[in-house]
């Protein structure tokens, strides 16, 4: 390790840690009592290792004069107050620290679930890459695992319990007590030192390993293009680039750990040794100094077995410095999700009758780009029919993915019925919407197009998936890049679902395109069937469908 591994955090990564660290407690705010008791099971060690340190010294300090007595029952009798107490220190303990565990393990999973029940709606937004999404809701959420269930009760810990411990310490001999504080001093700076140098390397590997899965997961679902192009050499160099980096970083956290703990044990070896010196010494009567107090046996053997003790904590606590870390780092992701997500839903609108529709100068605009759609108003009468066409990029799908939420709605507002539509109000559940690409999931044709009514019947899929003119087998297996389905096919799974669905608005996003004239001409008349008794709107490129329409607004 050089000069520059060990150096202050810079002002900025300071300020992040801060921020990192106040959104962490207000994550895990509302397990705050749980959180208090996973760190008093810690920190009630203390007691087990007070109860064992005595009661070793008592054991052994029986022992001496119990040998001078004849009769190996006596011997047995003096140490068994002794030996019971530290046996049923050990057993405490691991109770302790089994449910120490159990309890962090427990609230950590408490705040993981509610973490990703939270931030999932930002990964269906649409705002983050793919990759970004995935590992902040996958990786960037279990990065909080060794934050709450180690670094976080340990933290306290270190604190509290070698001042205990030294307290214990100092009834039996305050000299050694003063021992433990001097030494205490050298090992904290050693561990603020190395916990800086391991917070720098533990961030570069958290990107690393960000860059490798992200990289990995864009590639996987590539993975058709790669191969139609030959590029796999290409890619698997890439891979294998990023996946050196990572055990680069990878090695260089594990050095600063290793450095990091070898100075840790240094510092606690020489406190012990100072203490047995002293002790030794103190019991032959060989102190070159006048003796501050005198140790019998059994004190000396409760003040080193109570040594160790004091320094256990905070190497815990070193050790578990990068779970901190981990989770500083993963913060920035999860903060990006959570901005991502859209409002959260107060109300679901469900209508029972076919509305009527009013954009009211909507302006939509993604990000800081110009905006797509400004100050458009339209407003689509009861039951009726209004087709959107236009060139490419005009904002046909913008305006349509309005209605369900999944574009911005960055000035003006959506009536319905004349009554404006508030914010957190959603009107998905009274929509039928077939789009462009229609989503699809691992399982057969069936359950795909169920997804629009999960109730329905088979006989109501088969109608649907008829009537959208998407014949063959309802059981074959589709997969998720949509294996098994033409893109013919995958357009008219959308329709199936729009047709399936009772919603009293039906919006569809080009839904002849990808069809040969002679499918687009029979699917004309069950558009036309579908959007009775329904508020219709339809984006399209077609003039025969353009023409189903009572009327027509050209975008530019
Ligand atoms: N999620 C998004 N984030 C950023 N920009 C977007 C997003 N969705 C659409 N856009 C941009 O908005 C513009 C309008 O896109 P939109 O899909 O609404 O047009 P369109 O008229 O439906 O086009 P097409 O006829 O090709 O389907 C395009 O420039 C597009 O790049």
């Amino acid at each position: 390790m050089t000069a520059t591994d060990i150096q202050s955090p810079d002002p900025a990564s300071k300020e992040a840690s801060r921020a990192a660290a106040n959104w962490l407690s207000a994550a895990t705010a509302p397990w705050k009592k749980r959180a208090t008791l996973s760190a008093a099971l810690v920190i009630a060690d203390v007691v087990p290792a007070i109860g064992f340190a005595a009661g070793l010294g008592l054991a052994l300090g029986a022992i001496v004069p119990a040998l001078a007595d004849p009769g190996a029952a006596s011997v047995l009798k003096a140490v068994t107050p002794g030996a019971a107490l530290a046996v049923g220190s050990l057993l405490l303990r691991g109770v302790l620290g089994q449910a120490a565990t159990l309890s962090a393990s427990h609230l950590s999973q408490s705040i993981k679930s509610a973490l990703r029940g939270r931030l999932m709606s930002g990964v269906f937004s649409g705002k983050l890459s793919d990759s970004e999404a995935m590992a902040a809701a996958v990786e960037g959420v279990d990065a909080l695992d060794g934050f709450i269930t180690r670094f976080r009760p340990i933290k306290t810990a270190a604190v509290v319990s070698p001042l205990v411990l030294i307290a214990a310490a100092a009834v039996v001999s305050p000299f050694t007590a003063g021992i433990l504080v001097f030494t205490l001093l050298p090992f904290v700076i050693g561990m603020a030192l190395t916990g800086m140098a391991a917070a720098a390397e533990s961030r570069r590997q958290f990107v690393a390993m960000e860059r490798l899965s992200g990289l990995f997961l864009d590639r996987i679902r590539a993975l058709p293009a790669i191969l139609a192009f030959q590029s796999e050499t290409q890619q698997s160099r890439q891979i294998a680039r990023a996946s050196d980096e990572l055990a680069r970083r990878t090695s260089k956290v594990l050095k600063v750990a290793f450095l990091s703990s070898a100075i840790l044990e240094f510092f606690s070896a020489l406190a012990v040794a100072l203490v047995a010196v002293y002790c030794g010494f103190n019991l032959l009567r060989l102190l070159p100094f006048p003796a501050p107090d005198v140790l019998t046996l059994g004190q000396a053997f409760f003040l080193l077995a109570l040594a160790p003790e004091v320094y256990q904590p905070m190497r815990r606590l070193a050790a578990a410095y990068h779970d901190r870390q981990a989770a500083d780092s993963a913060v920035p992701h999860l903060q990006a999700l959570e901005q991502a997500a859209p409002a959260a839903v107060t109300r679901s609108i469900n209508l029972h009758h076919a509305p009527a529709l009013t954009f009211d100068k909507v302006t939509i605009t993604y990000g800081d780009a110009a905006p797509v759609i400004s100050d458009f108003s339209l407003t689509v009468p009861t039951g009726r029919t209004i087709a959107l066409i236009g060139a490419s990029g005009t904002g046909k799908s913008s305006l349509i993915h309005l209605l369900l939420g999944l574009s911005p709605l960055s000035g003006g507002q959506i009536l319905i019925d004349g009554e404006p539509l508030a914010s957190g109000e959603d009107l998905s559940a009274s929509i039928a919407y077939a789009g462009q690409a229609p989503m699809v999931i691992p399982g057969t044709l069936e359950d795909n197009i169920r997804i629009a009514l999960p109730q329905a019947s088979t006989r109501q899929i088969m109608e649907a998936a008829a009537k959208a003119g998407l014949r063959g087998d309802l059981a074959r297996n589709i997969d998720e890049r949509g294996g098994g389905l033409s893109g013919g096919e995958r357009r008219r799974l959308g329709l199936a679902r729009a047709f399936l669905k009772p919603a009293p608005i039906l919006l569809l996003d080009e839904p002849t395109a990808h069809l040969d004239a002679a499918s687009e001409q029979a699917l004309l008349a069950i558009i036309k069937q579908a959007s009775e008794g329904r508020t219709t709107l339809i984006a399209t490129h077609s003039d025969a469908v353009a023409a189903l329409a009572d009327t027509v607004v050209e975008l530019s």
